[in-house]
């Protein structure tokens, strides 16, 4: 369970989140919406642990995550283990010289055996349909392509929690129709599933959960897809986002 409470982000040119309270528990598929600059990333980086929040507290079930509490190489090493982020831009991700090196990057900094790192690599380029792509070059990719390894390479650290920055963005119809539906399948198999979205259509038959933004930044809505259908103005104006 990931705990938000009166969670406020202020970048030097202005305020990003502003009294954030959100309780997200395991196992659900939750979908980030809301306007442009929002603060729809500003709150995967603090969920990530990247970015701290200025005021308020971030907590994962009873651990409290501070910046005191990241100093500590392998409480921040836990916390990636356990919260994986595909960022938007796919190219802050991919540093590696091959896909396959990319994706046996995170496992092989757990110091597992090369063997179990072989498999999981295998296993997680099969599951986003990267097989054929392992000996490439990342940089080089299409980006949907990328996308694709990137989940790769965060998957292979077999986290709980998923976060995905607008993950569908770049990729064609048939390729969000994909990403979606192992985004599903990942969900179903008790994975915890955060994905920011410009696209409530896209989104709507599968999270069950939408946590939605103004944009001055506040929270305008948190509630079940079922509360949602029942709402059709609300459905005309996230469509128009
Ligand atoms: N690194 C940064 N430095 C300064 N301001 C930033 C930075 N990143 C984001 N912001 C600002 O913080 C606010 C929230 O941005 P954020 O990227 O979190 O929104 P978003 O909802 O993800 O937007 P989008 O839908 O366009 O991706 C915006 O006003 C943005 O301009």
């Amino acid at each position: 369970m990931l705990t938000l409470a009166n969670i406020s982000f202020q970048y030097p040119s202005g305020l990003a989140l502003d009294q954030i309270n959100l309780t997200l528990p395991a196992g659900a598929f939750v979908g980030l919406l809301g306007p442009n600059g929002c603060g729809k990333s500003t709150l995967l980086r603090i969920l990530s642990g990247l970015a701290q929040p200025t005021t308020g507290t971030y907590q994962i079930d009873d651990q409290l995550i501070t910046a005191e509490w990241l100093k500590q190489p392998q409480q921040r090493q836990a916390l990636h283990q356990k919260i994986g982020f595909v960022f938007q831009n796919s190219d802050l991700q991919l540093f590696n010289a091959t896909v396959n090196a990319e994706v046996a990057y995170g496992p092989q900094q757990l110091g597992l055996a090369p063997t179990v790192v072989a498999h999981r690599v295998a296993d997680c380029l099969a599951l986003t349909g990267c097989t054929d792509l392992k000996d490439r070059i990342p940089y080089q990719l299409s980006g949907g392509e990328k996308k694709r390894v990137a989940l790769a390479s965060v998957l292979a650290l077999n986290p709980q929690v998923l976060l995905l920055d607008e993950p569908l963005n770049g990729l064609t119809a048939g390729a969000q129709q994909e990403m979606l539906t192992l985004l599903q399948q990942l969900q179903q198999a008790g994975k915890t599933i955060i994905m920011a979205s410009h696209n409530f259509q896209q989104i709507k038959t599968y999270a069950q959960r939408f946590v939605i933004f103004n944009a001055d930044h506040t929270l305008a809505a948190d509630l079940t897809a079922k509360a949602l259908q029942a709402q059709p103005d609300l459905q005309a104006e996230l469509a128009l986002l």
